[in-house]
């Protein structure tokens, strides 16, 4: 059951803010189309090897996930022990919550923490652990699904970029207000227009 309940929801949430930061960032998402269409080409879709080619896109789902943690306040924890925490002394069987989307906007540790900018998770690749970057928890109840999670959205991801061209649907920036609930949701669903790519046409028909 909560693995229903924690892996259905959670990725297609992230996937939907994913789609909203590109599609008010129009740059980002013509760099990853062209690291796309250079590692993967117009003849085939991306799939899970091409990953390490495509550092890109990954920076992308780090960002959304940083900016946009599907469980903002992760599971609550509990102490097992006495311990301190922040100069808090915390008594055995506390409920602890951990808010990871202000930990995420802490200015001491991220530079422009408010902005969207896929390129600072450049050069931390696989060392994201040691800058506060934590939408799937830490430690022993971590999320078991992060890695899956992070395949299923990469290939949607990349499928979504390298077979359409996107568009927002008028010239205002698509509302990134996050809305109430254990996932957080976006208020407003994304609403885009899509087309598909002349170039990837033969693949699409060959589905
Ligand atoms: C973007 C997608 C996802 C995000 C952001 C996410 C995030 C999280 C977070 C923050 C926790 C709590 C960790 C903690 O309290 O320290 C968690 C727990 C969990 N997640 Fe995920 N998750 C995602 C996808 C998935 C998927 C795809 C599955 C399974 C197929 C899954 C299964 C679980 C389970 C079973 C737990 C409970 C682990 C435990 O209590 O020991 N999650 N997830």
């Amino acid at each position: 059951m909560t693995l229903l309940v924690a892996g259905t929801d959670t990725t297609p949430v992230t996937a939907e803010w994913a789609m909203s930061l590109l599609l008010n960032h129009p740059l980002v998402l013509k760099r990853a189309r062209a690291e796309l269409d250079h590692h993967v080409g117009h003849d085939r879709l991306a799939e899970e090897p091409d990953f390490v080619k495509l550092p890109y896109l990954q920076r992308i789902i780090n960002e959304t996930l940083w900016l946009f943690p599907a469980a903002p306040f992760l599971v609550p924890h509990e102490s097992s022990n006495y311990c301190t925490i922040g100069g808090y002394d915390v008594p055995p069987s506390t409920m602890l919550i951990v808010n990871s989307w202000s930990i995420h906007r802490y200015p001491k540790v991220w530079e422009d923490p408010e902005s969207s900018r896929p390129e600072r998770f450049e050069g931390l690749e696989g060392e994201v652990e040691a800058y506060n970057f934590i939408p799937f928890g830490r430690g022993r109840r971590s999320c078991p699904g992060a890695g899956l999670a992070n395949r299923v959205m990469g290939l949607a991801l990349a499928t979504l970029i390298q077979c359409f061209e996107w568009e927002r649907i008028s010239e205002e920036e698509v509302d990134l207000t996050k809305g109430t609930g254990l996932i957080m949701p976006k208020v407003k669903p994304l609403e885009a227009m899509c087309k598909a790519r002349e170039c990837i046409l033969n693949v699409l028909s060959k589905l």
